[in-house]
């Protein structure tokens, strides 16, 4: 009853076409977060259907969860976690193309834009995440929070399935460095320069982009414990001599990024073109695909293997 309430308003909220923060804001109050506590049945993972401006929008992580909980975790296997990754292509490549409507639109960073102390952008990240954290966005391990400081404690039951990450896995968030790159490099690469007054819409597509980002680069997590587990001979006499480099070079398959590369690149064509009805050939592209290509080859699977090569360096702890 009450997440059929919230529902409506948060539905309500955005039909009007009020801004992120003040939509969930308003549809959830204090006292309808901690209603939903009694509702033990992964409420987060139910939200995550109705609106993926607010939370998360792949399931693969709970599937890889009870296939590694159904046994001591051969059922896992790396397919199944490159599968998982592969899916997490398209939401990059949908929520570029969706930045990739605004221009630049930069009082957006601008710490002096309004009466909160800092950006607006970093006003909608704090407060979105600590929402989020209320309902449990952070109890899934490849979720990390891109403003950890005083994030509220989690309202929501914790899940029973048994952890499928060493603990490790908690403390490295390299989000950081993420923040750094889009913000840097990638964004001027793809939006255009110009200023069109959407800033809400803005900052809230940019969270959108660099959670996406995120949490495929922490997925490195679970690519990391499939390989571990796979081949733990391989891998335990790098980890005892704690050999960066050594890491590196058993967890790297070139073949593999050639092709995620290629595909991110054919998928930003094929989700980003300019539809007519009389095809004229003009191959124009919402975002350009060799743009997309590139955040995966200089960014997304470098930053990847570094989750890797930092878990595994935990993993015999
Ligand atoms: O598929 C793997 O084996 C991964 O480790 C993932 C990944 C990637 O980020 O896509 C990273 C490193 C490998 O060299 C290939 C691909």
């Amino acid at each position: 009853m009450v997440l059929c309430f919230l529902c409506i308003r948060l539905k309500d909220g955005f039909a009007e076409g009020k801004d992120l923060v003040v939509t969930a804001m308003a549809s959830m109050g204090e006292d309808q977060i901690c209603a939903l506590k009694d509702i033990r049945v992964h409420l987060f993972r139910f939200l995550s259907g109705i609106s993926d401006f607010l939370f998360v929008d792949e399931k693969i992580p709970e599937k890889i969860q009870k296939a590694a909980a159904n046994s001591n975790s051969n059922n896992l296997t790396l397919d199944e976690v490159r599968e998982a990754l592969i899916r997490q292509e398209d939401t990059i490549v949908f929520r570029l193309i969706q930045r990739a409507n605004f221009p630049v639109n930069s009082p957006t960073y601008d710490e002096k834009f309004a009466s909160f102390s800092g950006s607006l952008l970093q006003f909608v990240v704090k407060e979105t995440e600590a929402l989020q954290s209320k309902v449990g966005r952070y109890e899934n391990p490849e979720e990390q929070p891109f403003s950890p400081e005083n994030l509220p404690p989690s309202l929501v039951p914790p899940q029973a399935d048994p952890p499928v990450l060493h603990p490790a896995a908690a403390s490295i968030n390299i989000n950081e460095k993420i923040w750094d790159f889009y913000f840097n490099q990638l964004l001027p690469l793809f939006a255009v320069p110009g200023d069109d007054g959407n800033y809400a819409s803005t900052a809230s597509s940019d969270l959108d982009c660099l959670q996406a980002i995120s949490r495929r680069i922490h997925y490195g997590y679970y690519v990391a414990e499939v390989k571990f587990k796979d081949a733990p001979q391989d891998y335990e006499p790098a980890i005892r001599a704690q050999d960066r480099e050594g890491l590196m070079k058993l967890l790297t398959f070139e073949a593999v990024e050639e092709m995620v590369k290629k595909r991110v690149e054919k998928k930003a064509a094929v989700f980003g073109q300019d539809v007519c009805l009389v095809d004229n050939g003009n191959g124009k592209y919402k975002v350009d695909p060799s743009v997309v290509s590139r955040l995966y080859g200089e960014w997304i699977m470098p930053l990847t293997k570094l989750v890797q090569v930092e878990y595994l360096l935990r993993r015999l702890d």
